[in-house]
């Protein structure tokens, strides 16, 4: 059995089309499913703002390079082209965790190395898993504490978008 935690996010065309296109496409692993977020760009900050939103998934068979395929799959499914890092995008997913496993290839970091600093991952993933820790880093609710006001300040509850 392998478990993984997935962050799903979009700021381009029909945004939450495409986040369902990702949980649908999970469906028979899906775990669990955070409610839908609207969050200010960090990275790239002139952009439109993201949907984003956190999925748990598991699959005996799959493990994390598998996970990556996965959301790779996904990705191109949304038509996602990479022309600028952290631009504006269809659907990024990213492989957040995948069980205790700590990687250092640059094809797939686990955890992933943004996850400490991103309360657009973290309020999602604490909506459905409150007890989730961080392998190497530790508890992810910790993480969100430590992080400034504003960056929690920039994710919204979209409760009127619902799978
Ligand atoms: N944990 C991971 N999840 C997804 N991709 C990863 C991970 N670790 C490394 N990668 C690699 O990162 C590369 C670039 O990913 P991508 O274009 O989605 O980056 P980004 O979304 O712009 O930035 P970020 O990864 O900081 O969110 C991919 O080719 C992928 O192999
Ligand atoms: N709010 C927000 N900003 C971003 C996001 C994202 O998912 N949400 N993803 C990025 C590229 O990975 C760049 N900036």
């Amino acid at each position: 059995m392998s478990r993984a935690v997935l962050s799903l996010g979009s700021n381009l065309g029909d945004r939450f089309g495409y986040l369902k296109l990702a949980v649908e496409g999970l469906a028979d692993g899906l775990v669990a499913v955070s409610s839908v977020y609207q969050t200010k760009p960090w990275g790239v900050l002139d952009q439109p703002d993201f949907l984003n939103a956190v999925c748990i998934v598991d699959d005996e068979d799959t493990d994390h390079v598998a996970w990556l395929r996965m959301a790779q799959r996904l990705e191109r499914e949304a038509e996602r082209t990479r022309e600028q890092r952290w631009g504006p995008r269809t659907l990024d997913v990213d492989v957040v965790t995948v069980d205790d496993v700590r990687s250092t290839d640059p094809e797939l970091l686990l955890p992933h190395p943004g996850t400490a600093d991103r309360a657009t991952v973290l309020i999602p993933w604490l909506e459905i898993d409150p007890g989730a820790t961080v392998p190497g880093l530790g508890s992810a609710a910790e993480l969100l504490t430590a992080l400034p006001e504003a960056d929690k300040a920039a994710v919204t509850l979209r409760a009127d978008l619902t799978w």
